[in-house]
């Protein structure tokens, strides 16, 4: 994606005290600047088996991208779609090889599978067959995926059983040597997949009746971004830009959204920002297995009920005392620490919210030039690019 910019140095990997592994500053950090470029080893469709039939958008099964025109299919199994030969022939080396191709196919074609297992479900086993692609392209990449964050017995019992009677009944066994299908592996990669993946999501249309609403395209593993652990009020954010024409499309860069000192976490919102209290803590605990700590819950845990806790999208939260700002954060210093106010962050979301109706996005400045910091801030959600009316 963006050549020439080295992030090697700028983070490192550390233990955190009841977090695991984080990402840590090795050095001041500015507002904007990259610290990570990171290339899935790992990517499959988001969209269920039947995915044509229901999607408004049509993507390259390799690269993820809209398919604009004309595109080519598998000569195999005609359902996979590729936006052009040199895609359908990297997806038939890596992504798509006969085994993914076979086992897709039986998936597909088993009536009962289609019937009686939920959209959530069918996309786990798309996973499954993906990470045991992995296993015979990339043995490295695989042991990779093995040493992320999950364990077996984090996942449902009962659901990875069904799991495994689908994978093992309909796939046929991947080429690796005295390979067979286990629960206990299963169960692993279930948990891999919930705690890491990355949603690359659909286009963003706000005019869309549907409010805005986005769905994910594609769901990715990425080796290095998969260690930013969560804060409900981040001081970095992700963008991807998939649709692009520039080779990389699917990588992952993430940005400071201001500056921090060196040896600060860096952290990203696992979703919206403007996620309420009860749904943050919620969500965390169900799909990521833990109790967030971070300054915003231990404000929000003191308010009523009432106090900015409604429905997510009512945007509540994002009004109280707006008009009171804390103060600009100064040389390295984070904003949201100055818990004197009842609503410490309302200068975050003053800031670094996008104000774009229904887009819930991320601000960051685009990347500072000769140091110099940017007074252009993106949006990570709908491409929008406003002022920096503070900076
Ligand atoms: C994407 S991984 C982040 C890296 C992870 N800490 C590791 O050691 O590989 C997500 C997992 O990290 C942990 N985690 C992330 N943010 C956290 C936080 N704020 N507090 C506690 N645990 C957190 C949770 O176990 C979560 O399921």
């Amino acid at each position: 994606m963006s050549v020439g910019v080295n992030t090697e140095t700028l983070v490192r990997v550390e233990e955190i005290q009841g977090r695991g592994r984080g990402l840590v500053s090795t050095q001041p950090l500015r507002g904007g600047q990259i610290v990570l470029i990171d290339s899935p080893i790992l990517l499959y469709s988001a969209l269920p088996l039947t995915k044509q039939q229901h999607s408004t958008f049509l993507y390259c099964d390799k690269c993820f991208k809209t398919i604009q025109s004309a595109s080519v299919s598998c000569p195999t199994c005609s359902h996979q779609r590729f936006c052009s030969p040199t895609c359908l022939s990297a997806a038939l080396a890596s992504s798509h090889t006969p085994w993914v191709c076979q086992s897709l196919s039986r998936l597909r074609d088993c009536q009962d599978f289609l019937q009686h297992h939920s959209v959530e479900r069918q996309i786990q086993a798309q996973f499954l067959v993906a990470a045991y692609n992995l296993a015979f392209v990339s043995p490295s990449d695989f042991q990779i995926l093995l040493s992320l964050q999950g364990r077996a017995e984090d996942e449902d019992p009962a659901i990875v059983q069904s799991l495994h009677s689908v994978i093992s009944s309909l796939c046929p066994p991947p080429p690796i040597e005295g390979f067979s299908f286990s629960l206990e592996l299963i169960a692993a990669l279930v948990a891999k997949d919930r705690f890491n993946a990355f949603g690359l999501m659909e286009p963003l249309n706000l005019n869309e009746e549907n409010g805005g609403q986005r769905s994910v395209r594609a769901y990715g593993i990425y080796p290095k971004a998969s260690l930013f652990n969560h804060d409900c009020l981040p001081n970095a954010c992700r963008f991807d830009y998939v649709d692009t024409n520039n080779s990389g499309n699917t990588d992952i860069v993430v940005r400071m959204i201001h500056d921090v000192p060196q040896g600060r976490e860096i952290c990203l919102s696992y979703f919206p920002v403007n996620s309420n209290y009860s749904t943050r803590r919620k969500r965390l605990l169900e799909d990521y297995g833990f109790t967030c700590d971070c300054d915003r819950c231990k404000v929000e845990a003191t308010w009523s009920d009432d106090e900015g806790d409604g429905d997510d999208n009512d945007n509540e939260v994002m009004e109280e005392d707006v008009d009171e700002p804390m103060e600009a954060e100064s040389d390295g210093e984070e904003i949201g620490n100055d818990n004197s106010t009842d609503f410490p962050h309302a200068y975050f979301f003053l800031r670094y919210m996008c104000n774009r109706n229904n887009c819930w996005g991320t601000l960051a400045p685009f990347p500072p030039s000769d140091a110099k910091p940017s007074n252009l801030l993106e949006c990570n959600a709908c491409g929008d690019i406003k002022n920096d009316e503070v900076c």
